[in-house]
């Protein structure tokens, strides 16, 4: 399996155009933080945020909101009884899932944005948004990319195989027949591009298994997806750089938290456009 490397970041993370604003570097809208969930949705959008996202959008529980307005000024935040449905058209990046939960009313939200998102959109699918999916069998849009992050046992409700079975080639066949592509996240995250070669990172270690890591990696890819090219490479770009900020952090922390990954951001990809 190919290795995602640093040079790969290098080439994905350019210095910004001089004269360029914040519609240049993506609308991002991400949907989640429903139920007892709340700092899911808070995570996600502070890695789309400290990423670099233009504008970022949050639909979420009305008691998350005075949280994230606190946490994340950056950020708008809607409540899904606001009338957020007008806004979906003009994004060009969704995320959906971090803490979204498996209400009806999540479901209801999820199969919305999956009959209203359109071919010029990139939509990234974590967290329940995956066991939903499973669980209803809905089918996926047509976009102009589609990315699911599940880890293993997300993977096993979507694909169908069991933990032990998610063999390199048992995935591939999936995801070929799903058309997007796949994260699955574990130790050294596998990448899944259909009708491509798999890639794997082989950064990270046990100082991320907190919760938030997932919505974290979820909001990171969404933010480069929304200002650099919408390919494959893109994603390996943050997906390597996720747990390569975490690799250095822990060299001198025995855990790191994904509110600290995402606060490095902004230093790691300066360092990474300079090269
Ligand atoms: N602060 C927050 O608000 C948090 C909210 N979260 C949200 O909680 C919802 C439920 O997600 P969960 O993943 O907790 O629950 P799930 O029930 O979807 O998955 C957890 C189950 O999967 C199993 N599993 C097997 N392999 C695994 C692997 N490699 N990684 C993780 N689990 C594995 C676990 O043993 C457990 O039984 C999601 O919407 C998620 O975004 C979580 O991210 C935790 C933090
Ligand atoms: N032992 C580990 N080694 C490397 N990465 C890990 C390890 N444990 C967890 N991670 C990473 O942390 C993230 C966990 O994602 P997820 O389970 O969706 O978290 P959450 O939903 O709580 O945000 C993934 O990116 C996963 O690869
Ligand atoms: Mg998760």
């Amino acid at each position: 399996m190919n290795i995602i490397d640093q040079n790969l970041v290098a080439k994905v993370i350019t210095p910004r155009p001089i004269d360029s604003y914040k519609g240049t570097y993506g609308r991002i809208m991400l949907i989640g933080g429903f139920e007892h969930y709340h700092g899911a949705i808070i995570l996600a959008s502070k890695a789309a945020v400290y990423g670099g996202s233009g504008l970022v959008t949050v639909v979420t529980a009305p008691e998350t909101i005075t949280a994230l307005n606190t946490e994340l000024p950056e950020a708008m935040a809607l409540s899904y009884h606001d009338s957020y449905q007008d806004f979906i058209a003009t994004q060009d990046v969704i995320v959906i899932g971090p803490g979204l939960g498996t209400s009806l009313h999540a479901l209801t939200i999820l199969k919305e944005i999956l009959t209203s998102i359109s071919p010029n959109q990139t939509l990234i699918v974590d967290g329940s948004a995956l066991t939903l999916l499973a669980r209803h069998q809905l089918q996926l849009p047509t976009t102009k990319l589609t990315v699911l992050t599940p880890h293993q046992m997300e993977w096993q409700r979507v694909s169908g195989l069991k933990i032990i079975n998610q063999t390199p080639t048992n995935n591939q066949v999936i995801v070929d027949q799903l058309q997007a592509i796949v994260i699955v996240k574990k130790h050294h995250s596998e990448l899944y591009t259909p009708h491509a070669p798999a890639q794997k990172i082989i950064v990270g270690g046990p100082y991320q298994a907190t919760g938030g890591m997932g919505d974290t990696l979820a909001g990171l890819v969404g933010s480069f997806l929304g200002q650099f090219k919408p390919n494959a490479t893109t994603v390996a770009a943050a997906l390597y750089l996720h747990s390569a900020i975490a690799d250095e952090l822990a060299q001198q922390q025995y855990v790191v938290l994904p509110s600290q990954i995402s606060a490095q951001l902004p230093l790691f990809m300066a360092r990474f456009a300079q090269q």
